[in-house]
């Protein structure tokens, strides 16, 4: 298994209607092989662009971002990308969705395609919705999709960008949970940006806040809490603690950002 991330010095800066934007400066960040982490920060500081660069869909201003040692020039097979959207093809099954990396992975029996395409729809709880077209799924059913095509490729990094913000909470809790053990059965490095303080602390083993303008490592938290986690844990004395105290960071580098504007 691989996914060790290292990022040294990114920085990114886009041309804005008013000038230079600062959307990332100076991020040195470690990610071991099979941790989960989540990213918090205000809006706009520089969450999705992080991703995106980890995801290679953008290249940085500045800076080097590695994936096992070897430079992130551009998108690649080795990370998979989930987004609030969901962004599954309307007119494929889900099936056929969850497969679709893995016909462009040619190189793949269609035998052992069709046993890893079961194997992820049993793990995402889609079995029995093999056969339905995206307009039959509720939101939930539709980012457990998005979730399981992002899988199928067998990613050693996986991307997960405010993947639940559009959900009601019984569903965010679920993919919560989903999200937990597919981590653990598969050991995968998860990278989770969200707004939801919650939801960072519930999910990682470690949150890092973003603060704005420009977007710069504020906190690096580690949390100390069992990996063997179920819902109840958000009612324990450690967890509204944690949350306490990441909300406060979140809300002090959002509040210095509006008065420095
Ligand atoms: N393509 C672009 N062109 C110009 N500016 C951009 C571009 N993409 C992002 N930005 C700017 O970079 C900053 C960071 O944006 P980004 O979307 O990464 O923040 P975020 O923390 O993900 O925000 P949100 O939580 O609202 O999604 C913002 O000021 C944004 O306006």
């Amino acid at each position: 298994m691989r996914g060790a991330l290292e990022l040294a010095g990114v920085g990114m800066v886009f041309a804005g209607r008013r000038g230079p934007v600062t959307a990332l400066e100076q991020i040195d960040l470690t990610v071991p092989r099979g941790q989960l982490l989540a990213i918090v920060g205000a809006s706009g500081s520089g969450k999705s662009t992080l991703l995106s660069l980890v995801a290679g869909l953008q290249r940085p201003s500045s800076g080097v971002l590695t994936l096992d040692g070897v430079e992130i020039t551009g998108p690649g097979p080795d990370r998979g990308c989930v987004v609030q959207s969901g962004a599954v093809y309307p007119w494929r099954t889900v099936e056929r969705n969850v497969g679709f990396g893995l016909e462009l992975l040619r190189r793949l029996p269609r035998a052992e395609r069709a046993e890893r395409v079961a194997w992820y729809l049993a793990e995402t709880g889609l079995s029995h919705l093999a056969h339905a077209l995206p307009k039959q799924l509720s939101g939930g059913q539709r980012q457990r999709v998005a979730i399981a095509r992002a899988l199928a490729c067998e990613p050693d990094v996986l991307l997960l960008d405010e993947p639940f913000g559009a959900l009601d909470v019984q569903t965010k809790e679920d993919m919560q949970l989903l999200v937990r053990r597919i981590w653990a059965d598969t050991g995968k490095t998860v990278l989770i940006v969200t707004h939801d303080v919650e939801e960072a602390i519930f999910l990682g083993q470690r949150v890092v806040v973003l603060a704005s303008d420009p977007g710069r490592v504020a906190s690096d938290v580690t949390v100390d809490l069992p990996d063997d986690r179920d819902l109840t844990v958000k009612r324990t004395p450690k967890f509204i603690e944690l949350r306490a105290t990441i909300e406060d960071l979140v809300r002090t580098y959002h509040q210095k950002h509006v008065a420095a504007r």
